[in-house]
């Protein structure tokens, strides 16, 4: 039975990290020839039965990572470990299971068929409820190639539950799901991690990550840029930007609060990028003699560029 199989390796199941990088960069030649670094010095820590969202841009370096952690590429400096041990091992090991952007599948196969002759590379895997568990049991006589791209992600899920692992990387799983299909596979997600299983899952959702994860790793170009709970990173990156004309005086004392987090100049406003804008509207009111004030909230793209280019000039990390 799946649920109650014990971890295949000796000392896997003792291991307090399902997955540690250290110092990790990844480089490639481009088709011109140029080198490119996808992923410049990582270091990231996943503890065990931690939900862990993985959140950055296109081309920010999160399915390179995702490969490095199932040993189907190799770091070129640095370290990668999955329950202590060589990546391609714990995935030997059906410690680690996957749901990547291209697994291929085959569309003449049932999903049931799909399910057992996979399952019967696992000993002990139990296909039946590996259906149900990822929520396709209503699908098990269906031809994968009739079924929706949002139900072939739910088959990747079952078939990534197969081994019953205990670190699950999902990259970008809900690509091509309703919202009703989203809910019902993150239903599937959680119940994995009550039952003490690693998830890391990239997304380009934030509303994914807010909901699900207990802990946010944001990447850009190749690096942690911000790392904290959904609610600390949050509030670090949400927040409003409040503008007003000041003079020179008004403009020294309020860019030098530690309410403001970011201010720029643009024609004869300052705008202030502040994560408390009652109190920084308070300051602004009895402290200064500013005009026109304005506050605005700022969206999800902007407190991520906000984000990106603050850590490119400070390198600074959230936690
Ligand atoms: N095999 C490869 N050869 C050359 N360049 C590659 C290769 N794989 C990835 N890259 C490049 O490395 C960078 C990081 O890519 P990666 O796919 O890891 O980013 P990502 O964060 O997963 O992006 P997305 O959100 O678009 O999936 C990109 O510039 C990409 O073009």
């Amino acid at each position: 039975m799946s649920d109650s199989r014990t971890p295949l390796t000796p000392g896997v199941g003792k291991h307090p990290d399902a997955a540690v990088l250290t110092a990790v960069v990844k480089r490639f030649t481009t088709a011109k020839g140029e080198k490119l670094t996808a992923v410049d010095g990582m270091d990231l820590r996943l503890r065990r039965g931690e939900a862990v969202a993985f959140l950055g841009p296109n081309g920010a370096g999160k399915s390179t990572t995702v490969d490095m952690l199932l040993g189907l590429t190799t770091p070129d400096q640095g370290r990668v470990t999955v329950f202590g041990q060589e990546p391609r091992h714990a995935v030997r090991d059906g410690q680690v299971g996957a749901v990547l952007q291209s697994g291929g599948l085959l569309p003449d196969l049932t999903v049931g068929a799909t399910l057992r002759m996979l399952g019967s590379l696992h000993p002990g895997a139990d296909p039946e409820r590996t259906m149900d568990r990822a929520g396709v049991t209503a699908l098990r006589d269906r031809k994968v190639g009739a079924c929706s791209g949002g139900e072939q992600q739910r088959i990747r899920f079952a078939i990534a539950l197969l081994s019953a692992p205990q670190l699950l990387l999902l990259d970008e799983p809900t690509a091509g799901m309703d919202v009703t299909a989203r809910r019902a596979f993150w239903a599937a997600v959680r119940e994995e991690t009550r039952r003490g299983v690693t998830v890391l899952f990239a997304t380009h959702y934030m509303e994914e990550a807010d909901l699900y994860a207990d802990r946010v790793v944001m990447v850009d170009r190749g690096r942690v840029i911000a790392d904290g709970s959904a609610s600390s990173l949050r509030t670090a990156i949400s927040g409003r930007t409040v503008s007003a004309r000041l003079s020179p005086t008004d403009a020294h004392l309020t860019t030098g609060s530690p309410l403001v987090r970011r201010a720029t100049v643009r024609g004869d406003r300052h705008h202030l990028e502040t994560g408390d804008s009652d109190a920084l509207l308070r300051l602004l009111v009895n402290e200064t003699s500013a005009t026109a004030i304005e506050v605005a909230p700022r969206s999800l793209e902007e407190t991520f560029v906000a984000l990106t280019s603050q850590a490119e000039t400070t390198g600074r990390t959230t936690r």
